[in-house]
């Protein structure tokens, strides 16, 4: 019985002695997650468990067709590099193409304080005075007044802001870089100036869907197609009122990092996806629902890579560069995002090819004689490319959508989606961001109107007519996925490989650390080894 009874505490010290080792174990192991998910060089424990080489690897290859499209990886890959990316480069360097008309009404804007209204350039100096009684006046105001001071503090001259009609919108740039830096007047081509030709100059108000804007079609389908401002029911902005636009230079603006994150732009983000274009689940049936998501999601992923391959790697030296870390982290390692990139790009693509007959005989006139004529031999390049026609005859095919019984109040309801993500660009708080937000948004809302408004069985009488800023829109977007495309293909797999490299260091440094723990444990005689 003794002898029994002493067996048991033996058995009893020996489970307290596991027990405790256990539970040393298991601290360790949750700090030492805690701290890798913290420490964002650090890659966490469990990365592995669900980003393991074996499962990622295959998924990572993209072959095969890209989804509900006409075309392989493969062929996009190869037509990409050989012909669209270097074309496109080019063409929008033309002056044509490099020129963006944005909402100026800065100056113009009023700002309502205590029933008093003020001109924008005395709102500032009274901002001070005022901004310690911000408790008395309108929440809003002060939102908007402490947007106007953080932005102006951040870029003097701020300019591109067209209300958020949605929340007051907090201007959160970090960098110098996320100001636009606008044109001078005497840079921008003198007739993108002009109202459109054979149109009364003060009619320009009244031409937005209004009978005035009924310029003569057969005209106009024929050889010359001038520029006109012609409703898209698939975006928000109203340009009709030209003396609130200016123009930028979209070479000197170049889309890259700019240090805009956290709340704000998370914000817009999570208004797209959740308010606009949730994710499908797996058993959704309704393609055009898809294809709405999928749209903002190559988009989103293409704005990342621009952001990841045009970082600001060190602010001390102003040294720019790639950072592979990022790219990973926010595109290449989710198949879906690669995915849904592509599929941007050959919808796109494929709105573009569809538009050939009207782009080819547009005019790409800025008064540079020779510049122009290189923009429309390159467009006619582009657009009867022979390689890509032999490729990729038909990217995307817009024919199996729009079936179904209700498709009427479908297509309202994503044009209504739509046309709010295109308002939701007016929030984005960070111009350079803004500039490049709305020019591709109005880019995707200008390949659904080709896609989906014009020319279709059900629409008969609709004949295509483009603004001049939609198409340079357009075709800026074709070349921004253009080039994401690229980098994805060539930056993955020695991304992969780089991420790779740092899994199996982290790892050989934690089972280093684990060894040490280890052999701790095995010193303090916390843990016997079998003999
Ligand atoms: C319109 C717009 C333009 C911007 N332009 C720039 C810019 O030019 N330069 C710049 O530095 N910053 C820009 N930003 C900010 C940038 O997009 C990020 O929001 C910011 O860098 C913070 O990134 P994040 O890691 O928090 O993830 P975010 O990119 O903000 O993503 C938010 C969430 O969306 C989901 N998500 C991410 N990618 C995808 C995808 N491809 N498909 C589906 N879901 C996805 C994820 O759940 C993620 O957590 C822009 C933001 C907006 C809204």
């Amino acid at each position: 019985m003794v002898m029994v009874e002493a067996e048991i505490g033996k058995k009893n010290r020996s489970w307290k002695r596991w027990r405790w080792v256990l539970g040393a174990v298991v601290a360790v192991l949750v700090a030492t997650a805690v701290s890798s998910r913290h420490s964002p060089k650090k890659i966490s424990l469990f990365f592995n468990d669900h980003n393991s080489c074996t499962c990622s690897k295959d998924s990572r290859k993209y072959t095969g067709m890209v989804e509900d499209c006409c075309c392989d990886y493969e062929t996009v890959d190869s037509i990409n590099a050989e012909v669209l990316h270097p074309l496109l480069q080019e063409l929008v360097t033309t002056p044509f193409f490099r020129y963006f008309k944005v909402c100026n009404n800065e100056s113009k804007r009023k700002v309502k304080i205590e029933n008093q209204e003020l001109p924008k350039s005395e709102h500032f100096r009274y901002l001070e005075s005022i901004i310690t009684t911000a408790e008395e006046i309108d929440v809003n105001v002060v939102h908007r007044i402490k947007a106007g001071w953080l932005k102006w503090r951040c870029a003097s001259g701020v300019k591109l802001w067209c209300d958020c009609p949605f929340w007051p919108e907090d201007g959160m740039c970090r960098l110098r870089d996320c100001s636009v830096c606008e044109c001078p007047e005497t840079e921008f081509p003198e007739i993108f100036k002009k109202p459109p030709r054979g149109l009364p100059s003060d009619d320009l108000v009244c031409q937005e869907g209004k009978p005035q804007a009924t310029v003569d079609r057969t005209l106009d389908s024929k050889a010359f197609r001038g520029w006109m401002e012609v409703d898209n029911p698939w975006t928000n902005d109203d340009e009709t009122d030209n003396s609130e636009m200016t123009y930028v230079n979209l070479q000197l603006n170049p889309e890259r990092y700019t240090g805009y994150a956290g709340p704000s732009a998370r914000r817009i983000w999570d208004a797209v996806y959740s308010e606009n274009c949730p994710k499908y689940s797996s058993g959704e049936i309704c393609q055009e629902k898809k294809v709405l998501y999928k749209l903002i999601s190559g988009l989103h992923s293409s704005i990342s890579i621009h952001i990841a391959a045009d970082y600001l790697l060190d602010e001390s030296t102003n040294l720019w560069g790639k950072n592979l870390e990022l790219m990973h982290d926010r595109v290449l390692r989710y198949p879906d995002r690669v995915r849904n990139l592509y599929f941007t790009f050959l919808f796109v693509l494929r709105a573009v090819t569809k538009a050939a007959d009207y782009l080819e005989q547009a005019e790409y006139d800025t008064g540079n004689h020779a510049e122009d004529l290189k923009a429309q031999s390159m467009m006619r390049q582009l657009l009867y490319n022979p390689k890509l026609q032999a490729a990729c005859p038909l990217p995307f095919d817009e024919a199996k959508l729009w079936q179904g019984q209700s498709e009427p109040e479908l297509k309202q309801q994503i044009q209504k989606q739509f046309r709010n993500i295109s308002a939701l660009m007016d929030c984005v708080g960070c111009e350079k961001c803004r500039l490049w937000g709305k020019l591709q948004v109005l880019g995707l809302g200008t390949a659904l109107k080709i896609l989906f408004s014009v020319n279709d069985q059900n629409y008969p009488d609709q004949i295509l007519h483009l603004q001049r800023n939609e198409v340079i829109a357009l075709v800026n977007l074709l070349n921004r996925l253009s080039e994401s495309v690229k980098l994805v293909n060539e930056m993955g797999s020695s991304t992969e490989n780089i991420m790779g490299g740092l899994v199996s260091k982290a790892t050989a440094q934690e089972i280093s650390s684990w060894r040490r723990i280890w052999d701790s444990l095995i010193g303090l005689r916390l843990v016997k080894l079998p003999l």
